[in-house]
């Protein structure tokens, strides 16, 4: 099976007619900010969110694209570059892509350019395009007496970023959605008490002790796919999950659950996850250990003293599925 673009690690099959499976090509990084997109509205409230909108005033999106098809063999076995798109070409359409598509999501946005490359080149079989959002927060300022936010300000925010990737083919006269993963990287969320970790394999290997109340320190990528592409694959967002009200719910959850594992809780945010939106499939988490080591209790009896994990780090990968749920 051959990789394709995917800032996912996400597998999308066979994607060319060739016998050359694997053959395709694209460009990375390919950075589009664009001004007054089109907000995003919650299409409804959840009890662990008050997300309400997405403004987009700024949005900034890392691109990465991948082109499949028969026609390009020869740029390999001839030296024949006749239908060579090149990858400069590529860069030059997705930037112009962002002003022209009325988008609010990175989703609409890529799923629309996808298929833009398979109008423009009629040799194209498939295009692969992945994003990963590049944040900005509005600053507050002082204005007329009050602190608001600025709307015309943004300072750049590394954690919490949405993202997407599709895979769009050719089929015949239509274009086909094959593949699409919604998702955020890099939640960053510290639990000062209210973990627990025990009970696992006591062998002459074992060092850690058990712990009955830990700090829990985790980073969290999240994605997810929706029982029909075309929720979440389109600029109409009326069925669209806010990549927000996921990251209140995984919050919430790691909040209210006295967890016993990372294991344990990634599961309970995937059950909520799949209860608060029916339109999704499933939720796959990749969740890296970050918890902190202990230095000593604080004199006073009350707090304690950590300092940063030691290498190497933890990490867990889950699916959670609708049959979860029914269990
Ligand atoms: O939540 C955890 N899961 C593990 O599998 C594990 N292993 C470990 O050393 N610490 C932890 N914590």
């Amino acid at each position: 099976m051959p990789s394709t673009a995917s800032l996912h690690g996400q597998v999308t099959g066979n994607a060319s007619s060739t016998d050359r499976p694997t053959m395709h090509y694209g460009k990375k990084d390919v950075f589009v900010y664009r001004t007054y997109a089109k907000p995003l509205k919650a299409n409804k409230q959840i009890p662990e969110s008050n997300f309400q909108e997405r403004k987009n005033t700024l949005f900034g999106v890392d691109v990465q694209v991948a082109l499949h098809g028969e026609a390009f063999l020869k740029n390999y076995t001839d030296g024949d570059n006749s239908t060579c798109v090149a990858t400069d070409t590529m860069r030059n359409y997705i930037e112009l892509s962002g002003g022209k598509i009325e988008y609010s999501t990175i989703d609409g946005f890529l799923v629309e350019t996808a298929k833009g490359f398979l109008k423009q080149w009629p040799h194209i079989e498939q295009v692969d395009l992945a994003g990963q959002s590049v944040e900005f927060d509005d600053v507050p300022v002082e204005k007329n007496g009050k602190i608001e936010n600025s709307g015309i300000m943004f300072r750049p925010r590394k954690t919490e970023r949405p993202r997407a990737s599709v895979s769009v083919r050719r089929n015949g006269d239509n274009f086909e959605i094959v593949n699409h993963v919604s998702g955020i990287t890099d939640i960053h969320l510290m639990k000062i008490t209210g973990s627990s970790f025990k009970g696992f394999i006591q062998d002459e290997y074992t060092k850690l002790p058990e712990k009955e109340d830990r700090n829990l320190f985790i980073y969290v990528d999240i994605d997810w796919t929706y029982n029909n592409f075309e929720d979440g694959a389109n600029l109409d967002t009326s069925n669209y999950v806010p990549a927000e009200q996921i990251r209140d719910i995984a919050a919430t959850v790691f909040h209210e659950l006295n967890d016993q594992s990372i294991q344990h809780l990634v599961y309970q945010i995937g059950l909520r996850i799949l209860e608060r939106f029916p339109q999704l499939k499933d939720v796959s988490y990749y969740t890296n250990n970050r918890t902190l080591s202990e230095v000593a209790p604080a004199d006073n009896g009350k707090g304690k003293v950590y300092t940063e994990p030691t290498l190497p780090y933890g990490f867990q990968a889950f699916t959670v599925t609708r049959d979860d749920l029914k269990k």
